[in-house]
């Protein structure tokens, strides 16, 4: 795992012993079994597509530890969220992605829970799983998707998450950004594979990562490009490549109006 990882993963497992002392895993388990009703994420993004749409998850990001600040000025979760949710009345987001980690992107969980009070939209909490606890937390704040990043997991810990959050009906979308990673995402049975263009050991961003490693991802899966799809000519060259779904942060962060940025990015 790479040294910013490692950080980040034992900076969450410091998180999660603290929070359990304020709730117990038992009563954080109740509180999420208790939330009914999830929003179908991976019908959000199958309904942008069965109409030939691209099936946008449109992230609402402060500040990442590649880029510092991404956002400047005010940062409003409800405003941006319905921002993402119009678009400009013809072309908008599927789904949305909202960073809660405080530490290394200025996220926060209010962040989920305004955004996610202010559109349809069902909603990805963005952060870094790594234990059973933060599944339930994810639910308990209203997440209807969680990340699962195969960089921080071993094997049997990944499956176990996928199986806490399917049982609390919530969708899994399983990052990756080699073949490696990939042959052990598969293993999972979520429909939804992230390939990460960041490589979050160097943060260098190559799009060419998904493009090289798409061949490997079967058809029954949806393959979601994430990062660095700033330009309409990155929308291009994987649609030409057969890739219609997209997770993007920061070109639509640094606009005013995210929204119509996301529209103009893939009208
Ligand atoms: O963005 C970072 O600096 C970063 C560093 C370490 C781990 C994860 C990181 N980013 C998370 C993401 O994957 C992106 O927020 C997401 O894919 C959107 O990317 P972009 O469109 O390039 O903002």
């Amino acid at each position: 795992m790479s040294d910013i990882l490692e950080k980040i993963c034992a900076v969450k497992r410091e998180e999660i012993a603290a929070a359990q002392k304020r709730m117990p895993l038992a009563d954080m388990r109740r509180d999420a079994e208790s939330r009914v009703l999830t929003r179908d994420f991976i019908g959000a993004m199958r309904s942008k597509l069965a109409k030939n749409q691209a099936a946008v998850i449109a992230e609402i990001k402060k500040a990442s530890p590649s880029k510092g600040v991404i956002r400047k000025g005010e940062f409003i979760p409800a405003d941006i969220a319905q921002s993402y949710a119009e678009g400009d009345g013809k072309v908008s987001a599927a789904c949305l992605s909202v960073l809660t980690d405080r530490q290394f992107f200025q996220g926060q969980p209010d962040y989920l829970k305004q955004a996610r009070a202010s559109c349809p939209l069902p909603v990805l909490r963005k952060d870094f799983m790594v234990d059973a606890y933060q599944i339930y937390e994810s639910r308990a704040m209203g997440a209807d998707c969680v990340l699962l990043i195969a960089a921080c997991l071993e094997d049997g810990l990944m499956a176990e998450l996928e199986q806490i959050a399917h049982s609390l009906d919530m969708a899994v979308l399983v990052e990756v950004h080699d073949g490696r990673e990939l042959e052990r995402a598969l293993k999972l049975t979520t429909p939804l594979v992230g390939i990460n263009n960041r490589n979050l050991r160097t943060f260098e961003v190559d799009i060419q990562t998904t493009l090289q490693l798409q061949k490997e991802v079967p058809s029954g899966r949806i393959l979601v490009t994430e990062s660095g799809i700033l330009a309409p000519a990155d929308v291009q060259a994987m649609r030409a490549a057969g890739i219609h779904s997209f997770l993007v942060g920061e070109a639509f962060m640094r606009a005013d109006d995210p929204g119509l940025a996301l529209a103009q990015l893939f009208a």
